[in-house]
């Protein structure tokens, strides 16, 4: 059984991996060490699991293990349990998804929960499902919300005081961002917050509290079909007792319907809160405080990219993030409070910077212009804006290292051309009133794995890579960084140099997130291969560069055997 001491104590527990993060606070960081800079070329194969069928994309899982088991989720909302020594079968659960569902970026999954007897995890046509993780049967199931009006569920539920807790999917379809939280036992619904003002919150059955003031920044009803979704999950901050939840992209895109396309003296068109940072209360769904990112947001740059509670150099309690808009922020842990913010890829042109209360300092003509001043109406002007739509950062997780105090940054160097166009909303309908077409910024790449010093915003190192960075990032105590590329290579580097010491290639393009284990006393790492997401499906002429594999679904694990611990 995992008990809440195992789950608050994931990281130090090296024989399990019972979070998604491992560890809530999201670092991905193992004080395992045994596996190091020194050994690492004789880290080899132990065995491969296939997801089997035609369902071969877009696997963005990342594993969990636990009791000489190991539970992976699978594209189409699939999860198998798998003999942690042997690498076999021992069941699968499949959702059996109806027609229809409406995921906007592939039919992908990032991961399940583990609490007490049972695994949570989320399905395409946005339900919760309960199971046994002995026998994968259903205990309970449970809908987020409508499919049909474009919600979906692709993140890894969060655990906290015996609640399972989750975001949703759908901000292009103009949905409304919400986190809900149900007892792990029963199901049973204990609160929700929606994340866009003027929609109220529930807890235990009755309507709890508003969030936000009505209208305060959104104009007339733009506010129901918000977007704001929290796609990417949550952290958990033990230290101050506080839920960390992102929200996406403010519904449609076009920022002149929505009173954002113009500076306004009171900030009316901010839309909060979407394109946020939320510290929530895990007791009453409360907001505590708010981070806004990006307001006026005109670029599709979702706020949900995942907050990572670390100590810094100095011993403050700090929160980082690395947003879709390019810049790396650091929080005050205590109350979301603006700390610093600076570029972490080359080239951000629609805004000239932050400023010191955290906002951005616009650059006004590089947003995509008003549709309505154009001269038949149908389309607005087009700029050209870096980073592009799908961000300097997307939803692959960056690490943080205990060792070097550094974080471990997966980010792309790439712009786009935007242009708005009229949109009204329409239930299940995509609700974007934009068009694009992604560029790269450099001809030799756009993948850059980084390694930024968070006290500084310095880069201490680059690691470039041709195609589009996708995949997850882990750091050990041995100075190691963990990553995979499009190109199918899972890869370690030095921690301090950025130095390629060891890679391996998997045979598709890696979009999971790799997690390492000790067992019997050696030490394992593994990591699953599927090419998919969001860059095939809308990267346009970048996605005919970076497809170079065919699909897959191959959770790869690697081990280093005891007798080559000590060869160099
Ligand atoms: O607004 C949303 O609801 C939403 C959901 C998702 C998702 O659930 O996968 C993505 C996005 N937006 C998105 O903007 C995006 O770039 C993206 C990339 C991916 C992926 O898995 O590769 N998902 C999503």
């Amino acid at each position: 059984q995992v008990s809440d001491e195992m789950i608050a104590d994931d990281q130090s527990m090296t024989e399990q991996v019972v979070t998604n993060g491992m560890g809530r606070d999201l670092q991905r960081y193992s004080p395992l060490e045994m596996l190091n800079r020194d050994n690492v070329q004789n880290l080899v194969p132990a065995w491969a699991f296939s997801l089997g069928g035609e369902k071969q994309r877009g696997q963005e899982t990342q594993p969990l293990i636990y009791d000489g088991m190991m539970y992976i989720t699978g594209s189409y909302s699939r999860l198998y349990a798998i003999d942690l020594e042997t690498g076999a079968e021992v069941w699968q659960y499949d959702a059996r998804l109806p027609e229809g569902i409406l995921p906007c970026c592939d039919v992908v999954n990032r991961g399940a929960a583990l609490y007490n007897d049972k695994l949570y995890f989320g399905t395409l046509d946005a339900r919760i499902v309960a199971l046994d993780a002995k026998t994968g049967d259903v205990v309970w199931r449970d809908q987020i919300a409508d499919y049909k009006a474009g919600y979906s569920y692709t993140a890894a539920p969060l655990i906290v005081d015996g609640l399972v807790v989750t975001g949703n999917s759908g901000g292009e379809f103009g949905i409304v961002g919400e986190v809900q939280a149900r007892d792990a036992e029963t199901g049973e619904m204990v609160w929700t917050r929606p994340v866009i003002e003027g929609h109220m919150g529930t807890l235990n059955g009755e309507e709890s509290t508003m969030t936000g003031e009505l209208n305060a920044t959104w104009p007339g009803d733009m506010w129901k079909t918000g977007g704001g979704a929290t796609w990417l999950g949550g952290s958990y901050d033990a230290r101050t007792d506080t839920l960390i939840f992102g929200t996406g992209n403010p519904a449609p895109w076009n920022s002149h319907l929505r009173n954002a396309g113009q500076p306004t003296e009171d900030n009316s068109g901010d839309n909060l809160y979407a394109a946020s940072r939320l510290g929530i209360d895990p007791e009453t769904g409360d907001i505590k405080w708010h981070f806004q990112t990006t307001p006026r947001e005109g670029w599709d740059y979702d706020g949900v990219n995942e907050v990572v509670p670390y100590e810094d150099r100095e011993g403050n309690m700090r929160l980082a993030t690395a947003d879709r808009n390019g810049f790396f922020y650091v929080l005050n842990a205590e109350d979301g409070a603006f700390v610093s913010a600076e570029p972490f890829v080359k080239d951000i042109t629609w805004a000239d910077g932050i400023d010191e209360n955290g906002r951005p300092i616009f650059n006004e003509e590089n947003r995509p212009g008003d549709p309505s001043a154009s001269a038949d109406g149908a389309k607005g002007e087009v700029v050209f804006s870096s980073p592009s739509f799908l961000g300097g950062k997307n939803w692959m997780p960056m690490a943080f290292s205990k060792r070097t105090g550094n974080f471990y940054v997966p980010s792309n160097e790439w712009g786009m051309d935007i242009w708005n166009e009229p949109i009204t909303y329409k239930k299940g309908a995509a609700y974007l009133g934009s068009g694009f077409t992604i560029k790269p910024n450099y001809e030799d790449h756009i993948g850059s794995l980084k390694a930024i010093d968070p006290d500084t915003g310095e880069w201490v190192w680059e690691y470039k890579n041709d195609a589009p960075l996708w995949s997850g990032v882990m750091t050990t105590a041995g100075g190691l960084v963990f990553f995979g590329t499009p190109e199918g290579k899972f890869i370690a580097l030095d921690d301090e140099t950025g130095e390629e010491l060891w890679s391996f290639q998997t045979g598709s393009g890696i979009v999971g997130q790799p997690v390492t284990w000790e067992q019997d006393g050696e030490q394992y790492v593994s990591v699953i291969s599927g090419w998919g997401g969001a860059v095939p499906l809308w990267g346009g002429e970048v996605a005919k560069k970076v497809n170079y594999l065919n699909q897959g679904g191959m959770l790869w694990t690697f081990k280093l055997p005891r007798e080559l611990a000590a060869l160099e």
